[in-house]
């Protein structure tokens, strides 16, 4: 069994830590906070080891009546493989301890592509993290992008990405974010970083991202223009995209108009937190204009990239190829609405 550590148990960590829990190769070693919190008391409910990943603020736990099983050093030595869910910036910081328990790390998308050996997206370069001792799994914008960019290039070239992509203001739980009451070109500069990141995935992609953030939590919504290398009538892509296992194509019949009843949708069956970790299709919106397709599709910020850290996982210990790892992965979460 491959044990997992995970050190950052918020939004991404905690999702994580279940994902893996369903993996039949896959332990959860243990989990590691900075600090006593709602999420803290629901990883040991959970059974999961909890360690403590400041020391000095390690007795916060035991007044907060948690049971600490040690430091996160001990977690990272014992762990096969460690996934780091810290916030931004702080995986950099922690690289160091990772190598020297020399345990393998993955990395979320809100640290810097050149902190790693390769980004990674499963569908996209699952080779490319085999043997790598440190890998991104990019944002959940860049691996919603990818998703789609990924089998448009191996089934008609790609000259051309646009990309307009309208950004939530902050998760559910993030009381602190904005923005409230407003619209804002988000970054300002044009390309947004989502290009070049996309381009940590197929580094030869012609791609422009243009990004805002509106006063909402639920999901992202992306527009999207791809000239393609040839001009192919919209049912192909459609069908080219019903063969993708984490491409949900959104049918008309469903009277699903935005991210609030696909998130209804999501809880409806019974999905953990009401995640989706399909890019979601508008399968309407799919049109093509001579080479030109276009489409809309929502992304569920905090849960797509969940199974893409399973997947990292297997990639980085060689354990599966990308078509066995997705299947098992797809298969122990339930993916494909
Ligand atoms: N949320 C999202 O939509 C997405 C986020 N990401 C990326 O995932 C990463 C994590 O984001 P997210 O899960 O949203 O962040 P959260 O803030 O929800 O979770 C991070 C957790 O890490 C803990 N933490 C803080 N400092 C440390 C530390 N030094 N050691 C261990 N744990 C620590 C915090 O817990 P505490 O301090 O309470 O212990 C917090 O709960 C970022 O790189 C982000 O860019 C990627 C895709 C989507
Ligand atoms: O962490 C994330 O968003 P956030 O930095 O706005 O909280 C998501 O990964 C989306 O980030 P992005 O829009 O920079 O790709």
């Amino acid at each position: 069994m491959i044990q997992v550590a995970i050190n950052g148990y918020g939004t991404i960590g905690k999702r994580v830590a279940d994902a893996v829990r369903e993996q039949p190769d896959m332990e959860v070693r243990g989990v590691a906070k900075t600090r006593p919190n709602f999420e803290a008391e629901t990883a040991v409910d959970k059974g999961f080891p909890l360690y403590a990943a400041v020391e000095e603020r390690a007795d916060q736990f035991a007044d907060a009546g948690l049971e600490i099983a040690g430091p996160v050093e001990d977690l990272v030595d014992a762990a096969d493989v460690v996934v780091d869910a810290t916030p931004s910036g702080i995986g950099a910081e922690n690289k160091s301890m990772y190598e020297a328990y020399d345990t393998p790390a993955l990395y979320q998308g809100g640290e810097d592509a050149d902190l790693v050996d390769t980004s990674f997206n499963a569908r996209s370069n699952f080779e490319d993290a085999t043997g790598a001792d440190h890998v991104r799994v990019v944002s959940c914008n860049t691996t919603g992008l990818s998703r789609v960019i990924a089998p448009l290039r191996e089934a008609y070239g790609v000259e051309k990405v646009r990309a307009t992509l309208v950004r939530r203001g902050g998760d559910p739980g993030q009381t602190s974010r904005g923005p409230i009451n407003d619209i804002l070109p988000n970054p300002v500069t044009i390309p947004s970083h989502h290009g070049p990141d996309v381009e940590t995935i197929f580094d030869d992609l012609d791609i422009d991202t243009l990004g805002m953030k509106v006063p909402a939590t639920l999901m992202h919504m992306h527009s999207l223009n791809v000239t393609l290398e040839e001009e192919v009538d919209a049912s192909e892509v459609r069908d080219l995209f019903a063969e993708e296992s984490r491409l949900f194509l959104i049918p008309e019949r469903m009277d699903i108009d935005g991210s609030g009843k696909l998130k209804e949708y999501a809880l409806d069956a019974g999905r953990p937190r009401g995640d989706v970790w399909e890019n979601c299709i508008w399968e309407e919106s799919i049109s093509t204009v001579g080479d030109d397709l276009y489409l809309f599709q929502g992304i569920h910020q905090e849960s797509d990239v969940v199974p893409e850290n399973v997947d990292a996982i297997r990639a980085v210990l060689g354990e599966a190829d990308a078509e066995e790892s997705i299947e098992t992965t797809n298969e122990t979460m339930g993916i494909g609405l």
